[in-house]
């Protein structure tokens, strides 16, 4: 049995078709650097890769690659099902739903809270129900892992009429990717998830941390929208909300192009003045852009306070857990980080760190030191097994 996942990301469609009893892939791949001129796509299949320039390309024509290839491999008569990632749920979603007409709608309503992510979510969804009108669609929410959340939590100090009415509140995000790797963590530190207090940090396009306390979520650096918390590539996380009055004011911009600056314009991109792409930075510090090296200390110095945050958070910390784009591939991010939380007991084991890039997950700290570790995720598996688990239960 198979089912198509597709993730769709801020920058970034992957998709994959999962097995998703033995997590076994058939086609997967990864369309990256989407509405720039940069933008391409590989696909792998048993180890057969392949890479098509997709010049300007845009969403929907990286979806109809993905749909035409599986056409070519006869796969279309072996799916069971379509799981989406979608990122923003609200209050309503804890769990995985079936997609139906209300369920869209629903989805639809939380575009204004994920600006970047749901109208990609809800492309990916219009195209694969076309594509599929037979199948089950499930979402899969990146909300869905926070709603345990408690309210100390999760509410902010601001008129309660907002939260009432209209749903302002913290909600968090990547929890497909926070569950997962946890529970990777556990298995890797042979202890029992529910025993566990792990910070694990999600640092893709978009970066956040999560609190996870026997493999429940109790805090995020995620809020109301991905916005909040930690510098990401494009996205500047947390401001002084006095900012937005102060800059529109100042420069004559309306909120709606503030909040879109604070979206695209800012992060690593604007730090730099060169790119937000974590890798480009490295190797752009490392020639001696003072600009890159700058963009690259902020990041580490608000990831390294958020972490130390969440461990307040649980009330002790048992690991650390580095997963997405850069926290996967960046031995130097993960070992400034580390450095920085010598106060918490850390110590790097540099070999270790270092041998732990490209596909190579691992304890990277030192015997003595709390356990850092680098976990891959797979938000695909993860969400194909959440849509098998839904189908099931009905
Ligand atoms: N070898 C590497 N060294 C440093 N950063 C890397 C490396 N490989 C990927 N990255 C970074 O990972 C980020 C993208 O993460 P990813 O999880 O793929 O993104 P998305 O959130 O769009 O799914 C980019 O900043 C990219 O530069
Ligand atoms: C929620 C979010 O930030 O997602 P991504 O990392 O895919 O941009
Ligand atoms: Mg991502």
């Amino acid at each position: 049995m198979w089912i198509l996942v597709l993730n769709s990301g801020s920058s970034s469609l992957k998709f994959a078709v999962v097995n998703p009893g033995s997590g076994e892939v058939r086609l997967s791949g990864l369309a990256e650097r989407l509405g720039s001129e940069a933008a391409s796509m590989r696909m792998d299949r048993g180890g057969e890769r392949q890479t098509h320039a997709l010049k300007g390309g845009s969403y929907a024509q990286a979806l109809d690659l993905v749909l035409a290839e599986l056409g070519r491999l006869g796969l279309w008569g072996q799916l069971r099902a379509v799981g989406h990632r979608v990122v923003h749920g609200g209050e309503r979603f804890s769990a995985p739903a079936l997609i139906t007409p209300e369920v869209l709608e629903a989805i639809r309503t939380c575009v204004p809270l994920a600006p970047l992510h749901n109208p990609a979510n809800i492309a990916g969804i219009k195209a694969a129900i076309r594509a599929f009108p037979d199948l089950p669609q499930v979402a899969v929410f990146d909300t869905a892992f926070h709603q345990t959340m408690p309210e100390v939590a999760y509410r902010y100090a601001v008129p309660e009429a907002w939260y009432r009415q209209h749903g302002v509140r913290r909600y968090g995000f990547h929890g497909t990717s926070h569950a997962f790797v946890a529970a990777e963590a556990a298995q890797l530190l042979a202890r029992p998830l529910t025993e566990l207090k792990l910070v694990t940090a999600h640092l893709g396009n978009g970066c956040s941390v999560c609190a996870v306390l026997g493999g429940r979520s109790v805090d995020s650096s995620m809020g109301l929208t991905p916005l909040e918390g930690l510098v990401m590539g494009t996205r500047s996380g947390d401001v002084d909300p006095g900012l937005h009055d102060y800059i529109s004011r100042q420069a004559g911009l309306s909120l709606t192009e503030v909040t879109a600056a604070l979206n695209r314009e800012s992060g690593l991109l604007a730090l730099s003045g060169l790119t937000n792409d974590m890798r480009e930075l490295e190797e752009a510090a490392a020639r001696g852009h003072a600009q890159a090296q700058l963009a690259i200390d902020i990041f580490v110095n608000r990831l390294a306070r958020s972490i130390a945050a969440m461990a307040v958070s649980l009330g002790g910390l048992d690991g650390v857990v580095f997963t997405g784009g850069i926290g996967e591939n960046s031995a130097s991010v993960r070992a400034a980080t580390l450095t920085r939380l010598r106060v918490l007991g850390f110590a790097v084991d540099q070999e270790a760190n270092g041998r732990a890039v490209r596909g190579h997950p691992g304890i990277i700290t030192a015997p003595d030191s709390p356990p850092a570790l680098v976990i891959n995720t797979n938000e695909e598996w993860m969400i194909a097994r959440e849509a098998q688990g839904l189908l099931n239960s009905d």
